[in-house]
């Protein structure tokens, strides 16, 4: 049986579908994981992607969970490894982008690894260290109101530096432009004058591939989906990938649909009013369930009737300004957790009235509710909007999934994947 060449780990589940997907379309037949699997690895696949859901996790249990998917991944014969975060770079002042890649690099006996979050394809670049999005720097996107982890300073070498004790270097743009070879020379320097890591300005996917054929050797790659970009191409010089692989059509699933979302980023907020001008939506407010309204059974109780009609919405989404109001009350964990909760019962409920197709706006929900559904791997399927592909459960009662990303998507991404007309 063949061994996979990719061993990937995700710090979240839209993050995993993210980067699946980028792997599937550069040819790599790639499956996700739910967690560190209990199966050995299904023959053919060329990459795997265990989806953890650690960027918010307190960082001895982000180390530890990290640490047995790198395990795993080694015994399965993976031969390159990638830390996979968000291409906003998501993480807290402890961590876990530091600490997490810390551990990989000492348990894969390496000094030195690339971190670059850029994906161009969303407005994600990154220049002289600083990251952007779209026209405006990090700290100054909807991330700085971000309900678990506000990003308040772009200069990701100052970033990352604060989550790790391995110096931070950087990797700048005429560097990157000059091509894999100067890329390669760049790394090797800051390896040999005893950085750890090199954050790399990439400005459009052109970037990326260079910085993945620089990184063939390298045993471990960190950041975002855009990154992996190049790395097919890679193993497929080497002589390890067969030329030409396409992803698989996913096959149907009967039922009914439905969106759920727990993000609060300017995209989806957006999303959410985009879908009320015409459709049905539900609020679910986490200072009423925190006062014990049981919002779940209201919640399928409204939909029951309106399902089978065409697909409805389930929110906790919210405006900085009520997410603010939620978090004096009840702290910013809480607040998230108890929509969390409450989305991912109604999921379950909704599955029991029939729904096998669900749309799932946020990273943190989309963990939460694959979960409660125990749901264990993931097929890949085709792109709705750049970084988010259909998926379908690979268990006895499959569902499409679609795992959305917070900022991804147009803003009739949820008309768009349920193809509805406006
Ligand atoms: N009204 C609200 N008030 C406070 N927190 C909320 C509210 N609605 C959702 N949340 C929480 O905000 C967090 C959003 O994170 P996530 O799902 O990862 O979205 P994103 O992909 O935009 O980062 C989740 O923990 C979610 O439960
Ligand atoms: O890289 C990205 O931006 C995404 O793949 C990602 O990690 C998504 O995280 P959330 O925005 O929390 O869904």
């Amino acid at each position: 049986m063949n061994k996979p060449l990719l061993g990937c780990i995700a710090d979240d589940f839209t993050g995993g579908t993210d980067l699946a997907s980028t792997l599937v379309a550069s040819g790599m037949r790639t499956l996700q994981v739910i967690g560190v699997p209990r199966e050995p690895v299904p023959a053919d696949i060329d990459a795997i992607v265990i989806a953890l859901k650690t960027r918010t996790q307190p960082v001895d249990e982000a180390i530890d969970g990290s640490l047995a998917a790198l395990d795993w991944l080694k015994a399965a014969g993976c031969r390159q490894f990638f830390f996979k975060y968000c291409s906003t770079f998501d993480s807290t002042d402890q961590g876990n982008i530091g600490p997490v890649a810390d551990a990989l690099l000492a348990s894969l006996n390496s000094r030195f690894a690339l971190a670059c979050p850029a994906f161009p394809a969303n407005q994600r670049t990154v220049y002289q260290g600083y990251l952007f999005v779209g026209d405006v720097l990090l700290n100054e996107s909807g991330m700085r109101h971000h309900p678990l982890t506000p990003m308040t300073d772009a200069n990701l070498v100052r970033v990352l530096q604060q989550q790790t004790a391995r110096p931070v270097g950087l990797v700048p743009w005429p560097t990157v432009s000059r091509g894999a070879a100067a890329i390669r020379s760049a790394f090797d320097k800051l390896e040999q004058t005893g950085h750890g890591y090199a954050i790399v300005d990439a400005l459009d996917d052109q970037h990326l591939r260079a910085i993945g054929e620089a990184a063939a050797g390298h045993r471990l790659i960190t950041g975002g989906s855009g990154v992996a970009l190049g790395l097919a191409e890679n193993f497929r010089r080497a002589g390890l990938l067969e030329e030409d692989r396409q992803a698989g059509v996913l096959p149907g699933v009967e039922g009914l649909s439905a969106v759920l979302s727990g993000s609060c980023s300017l995209a989806t907020n957006a999303q959410v009013e985009h879908w009320q001008r015409h459709r049905p939506s539900f609020q679910l407010d986490p200072l009423q369930l925190a006062e014990g309204r049981d919002l779940v059974a209201e919640a399928l109780a409204w939909a029951a009737p309106l399902v089978a009609h065409g697909p409805v919405l389930i929110y906790g989404s919210a405006r900085p300004e009520q997410v603010k109001a939620a978090q004096e009350q009840l702290g910013a964990t809480r607040a998230g957790a108890l929509v969390e909760q409450a989305l991912s019962r109604i999921a379950v409920g909704l599955r029991e009235m029939g729904v096998s197709k669900l749309v799932l706006a946020g990273g943190e929900t989309s963990g939460a509710v694959v979960k409660a559904l125990d749901v264990r791997a993931l097929r890949i399927g085709t792109l709705i909007d750049p970084g988010v592909p259909w998926t379908r459960s690979l268990d006895d009662r499959p569902m499409w999934l679609a795992l959305k990303s917070g900022n991804f998507g147009a803003v009739d991404f949820f008309e768009k994947a349920l193809g509805m007309q406006e």
